[in-house]
């Protein structure tokens, strides 16, 4: 493959050997919101306990046999030095559960879960919370260099003279805060503009895009008005005063027309773009657990539990290339592994970053260049629409970046409960132009 290594967990399937296998307990999730909105007041550490206090209670699961806290955040807060051990600190939980935090950009919680699915097959761990979150309506503002620069000296100098003179050197504009950018360092463009380049290249027109985000709101909607979606959302008591009860995700849209987002501007490529504000996935805040354990476990405590997580792999491009495409290399490259074909799966859950991004992913699979010179095989085809992203994407439930791994672990066990099938895959990009893949089966 082309520009693209990999790492593989070592999460092989095993359905028929006698092996360890890794079980998904239960996932819970917040409601996930529309940033700087109704969870203003809350933090990446007061969302996190949420559900991990949640998955614990849901679950019964006896709190000091977990042996680990793994958590994702894309855009920590200074405040957290290692918000996986600050959950379970502020949660009372044994503080023999040791915890460590990660950053994968977008695949941040599938990166959890695939550290605690590997500890777990190595019989290093039985029980473990694997879960991540973004709260954008309280991330650090860090000022310039230059406001820092002087703020450094102001502290060290020894003299009113000197400090006097520091203050005469001052330029205001230094000390305008700088909000983080959803942009790719390597790159120095925005996760939006990066879309815009695969949609041109994949010639993506903005129809089809938008025919992507209305079914991402229906598939949500219709959902939601079925309840599928309460068993993994817990509700959250929020605001001053704790007196405002979130319980649903607020950004999903029952009324949305094809018509009404065909009236949006672009918004990353203002003249010649596609990409508008109901084709992207908006800034959101939340957090999500899955709680995993061996089966063995699983079995001596006479759990009930979701299904099981079979396999997982990470591929990564060159991010000059197309950003987003991870999903086009990962899911190919699972099934391959596992030597199953995509008529075998039955629930496909594709990230939504950008309806663009995932139609340029499914149209890369599509195609005889990109399978052969990319992939180093045959054409791998269509998926069909009816088995991708049934109850939703991120485009109309949301993105929290670190918390989007572990929701959709839990959406698609629930979803082949329901239905009776056997596998789903779930497949996620992410900045840096890293993507992964997670091969889950059911009970
Ligand atoms: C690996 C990865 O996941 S990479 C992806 C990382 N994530 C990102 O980069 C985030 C991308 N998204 C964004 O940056 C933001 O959501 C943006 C810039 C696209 C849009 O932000 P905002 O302008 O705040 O969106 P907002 O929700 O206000 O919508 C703008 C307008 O579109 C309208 N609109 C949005 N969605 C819809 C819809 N489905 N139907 C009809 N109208 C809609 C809104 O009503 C609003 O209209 P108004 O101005 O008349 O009130």
């Amino acid at each position: 493959m082309e520009n693209n290594e990999s790492t593989e967990s070592s999460t092989k399937k095993s359905s028929s050997s006698k092996k360890e296998r890794v079980v998904v307990v239960s996932t819970v999730r917040t409601p996930f919101v529309k940033s700087f909105g109704v969870f203003e007041q809350e933090t990446a550490l007061s969302l996190s306990l949420r559900v991990a206090s949640e998955v614990i209670s849901k679950t019964g699961v006896q709190a000091s046999d977990i042996d680990e806290c793994i958590w994702g955040v894309v855009i920590p807060q200074t405040k957290n030095a290692n918000l996986a051990r600050e959950i379970v600190l502020f949660s009372g939980l044994p503080t023999t559960i040791a915890g460590f935090t990660l950053n994968k950009a977008c695949n941040s919680s599938l990166q959890t879960a695939e550290i605690a699915a590997d500890r777990i097959l190595l019989g290093k761990n039985k029980l473990v919370l694997a879960g991540g979150v973004e709260v954008l309506s309280d991330v650090p503002i860090p000022f310039s260099d230059e406001a820092r620069r002087f703020l450094t000296k102001m502290s060290r100098a020894r003299s009113f003279k000197e400090r006097l003179s520091l203050i005469g050197s001052v330029n205001p504009k230094w000390f305008l805060p700088k909000p983080p950018a959803l942009a790719e360092p390597f790159t120095g463009l925005t996760m939006g503009e990066h879309a815009e380049i695969m949609t041109v290249k994949n010639n993506v027109s903005r129809a089809r895009q938008d025919e992507l985000a209305y079914k991402s709101h229906i598939n949500a909607a219709s959902a939601i008005e079925a309840g599928y979606l309460k068993d993994e959302i817990v509700p959250v008591w929020t605001g001053k005063d704790k007196n405002i009860f979130v319980d649903k995700d607020n950004m999903v849209r029952a009324d949305t027309s094809i018509e009404s987002m065909a009236k949006l501007k672009p918004v990353f490529d203002k003249r010649n773009g596609t990409i508008t504000a109901a084709n992207s996935s908006p800034l959101t805040d939340g957090a999500a657990v899955a709680l995993l354990a061996s089966e063995s476990y699983v079995k001596e405590k006479k759990l009930p539990y979701l299904g099981y997580i079979v396999d997982t792999v990470t591929v990564a491009v060159d991010p000059n290339d197309q950003l987003l495409i991870g999903p086009a290399y990962a899911i190919p490259k699972i099934l391959k592994r596992n030597n199953l074909t995509k008529d075998d799966i039955d629930i496909f859950e594709i990230h939504e970053a950008f309806a663009g991004q995932v139609l340029s992913c499914l149209d890369s699979m599509n195609n005889e260049t990109f399978c052969r010179e990319k992939l180093d095989s045959s054409l791998f085809g269509t998926i069909p629409p009816s088995k991708i992203n049934i109850q939703g994407g991120a485009i109309a439930i949301g993105h929290p970046f670190g918390a989007t791994g572990a929701r959709l672990i839990g959406n698609a066990l629930r979803i082949l409960k329901r239905k009776g099938g056997k596998y789903a895959v779930v497949a996620v990009c992410a900045a840096g132009g890293m993507g992964m893949a997670m091969l889950l089966e059911s009970k």
